[in-house]
C-alpha cells in the first residue's frame, strides 16, 4: 500500500518546515518516507531532505519569469497549468515508489486552494494509481489574534476542504508562539486556555460575541454577514483545529498518529485511535 499526505495552506502557514519535521518524524520511527516538493517556488537550498520528486526538475518558477517574462504570480499559475498538461511526467516519477509514505509539501497560493483544477486533478490522479491520500491543512496560530482573520482562515479551509473530496485534518501550526495564561482572562498577549480551544474548535460565537478587545463593526451589513457565517459554522462543524508545537515532541506525535487514524494507515495491523485533546494537552506550552 502507497500513501500521500498533502500538505496544504495558506503562504508562510509552516508547511515545508512541518512536513521536515513530520519526515525526521517517520525516519525515526524506522517508517521509509520522502518528501515530494511541489513548489515550483521553493529556492534551492530550502529543504534539509533532498524531495524524492521535484517539480522543479519540471518546471521552476525562476526559469518562467526569466524565459516567459512573468511576473511572480502569472508565473505560478503557469507552472501548475504546466504540470496539470504533464501529469504523465508526475506519474512516471511517482511510479518507483513502493510501499512508501509521500509527504507532499504544496505551494503557499490560496488559489489552489480555492479554485484552481490542480490539487483536485492531481488527488484524482494518485487514487487512480492506487495511492491512499488524505490531506492536512495548516493555518497558523497568528490566526487566532484577530477573530475576523481567523474565520476568513476557518472559511478558507472550509473552502478548501470541500474542493477535495479526500480525508482531512486542520492543523493549527505554530503554536510555540502563543503563550498562555493558566487560567482567568487574556492578559498582556497572553491567552487564557480556554479562549484557545474556542480557536481550536471555533466557537461561532466569537464572531458575535461584544465582549472582545477589538471594537465591534458599526456598520449593520457587515454584522449581518457575521450572523451568516456564524450560522454556517453552526451547521456545518467540519473544521476544527489540531495544535501543532513543533518544540514538543508529543504534540508532533499527537498530529502525525491523527494523520495515520485519517489515512488508515497500516489498516491491517489495526490502527491506533489517536488519544483525544484535552485542556491538559496545553499544559506544557509555557
Ligand atoms: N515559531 C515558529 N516558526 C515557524 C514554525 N514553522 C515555521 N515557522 C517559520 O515560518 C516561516 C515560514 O515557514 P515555512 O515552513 O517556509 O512555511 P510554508 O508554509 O512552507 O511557506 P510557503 O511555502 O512560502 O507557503 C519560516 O520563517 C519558518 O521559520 C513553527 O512551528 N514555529
Ligand atoms: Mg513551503
Amino acid at each position: 500500500m502507497r500513501y500521500a499526505v498533502l500538505v496544504t495552506g495558506p503562504a508562510g502557514a509552516g508547511k515545508s518546515t512541518f512536513s521536515t519535521s513530520f519526515m525526521t518524524h517517520l525516519r525515526m520511527s524506522k517508517r521509509s518516507a520522502h518528501i515530494v516538493n511541489l513548489d515550483p517556488a521553493a529556492t534551492g537550498d530550502a529543504f534539509e531532505y533532498e524531495p524524492a520528486i521535484d517539480i522543479r526538475d519540471l518546471v521552476s518558477l525562476e526559469d518562467v519569469m526569466q524565459e516567459m517574462g512573468y511576473g511572480p504570480n502569472g508565473g505560478l499559475v503557469y507552472c501548475f497549468e504546466y504540470l496539470l498538461q504533464n501529469m504523465d511526467w508526475l506519474e512516471e516519477e511517482l511510479g518507483g515508489f513502493d510501499d512508501d509514505y509521500l509527504i507532499i509539501d504544496c505551494p503557499g497560493q490560496i488559489e489552489l486552494y480555492t479554485h484552481h483544477p490542480f490539487l483536485p486533478t492531481l488527488v484524482r490522479n494518485l487514487s487512480r494509481m492506487g495511492i491512499r491520500t488524505c490531506a492536512a491543512y495548516l493555518l497558523e496560530s497568528q490566526f487566532m489574534e484577530d477573530r475576523y482573520k481567523f474565520f476568513s482562515g476557518v472559511l478558507s479551509a472550509m473552502s478548501a476542504m470541500v474542493n477535495l473530496e479526500i480525508p482531512w485534518i486542520n492543523i493549527m501550526s505554530k503554536m510555540d508562539l502563543v503563550t498562555t495564561n493558566a487560567d482567568g482572562p487574556a492578559r498582556n498577549g497572553r491567552r487564557a486556555r480556554k479562549d484557545i480551544a474556542r480557536y481550536l474548535d471555533p466557537d461561532p460565537m466569537l464572531l458575535a460575541s461584544s465582549h472582545s478587545r477589538e471594537p465591534a463593526p458599526s456598520n449593520p451589513r457587515f454584522h449581518a454577514l457575521n450572523q451568516a457565517i456564524v450560522q454556517l459554522i453552526e451547521d456545518h462543524p467540519l473544521v476544527s483545529f489540531l495544535p501543532l508545537d513543533l518544540t514538543s515532541t508529543d504534540s508532533l506525535e499527537t498530529v502525525v498518529s491523527h494523520i495515520d487514524f485519517t489515512m488508515q494507515y497500516g489498516e491491517d495491523e489495526e490502527p491506533k485511535e489517536p488519544h483525544d485533546l484535552d485542556e491538559g494537552d496545553f499544559a506544557d506550552m509555557e
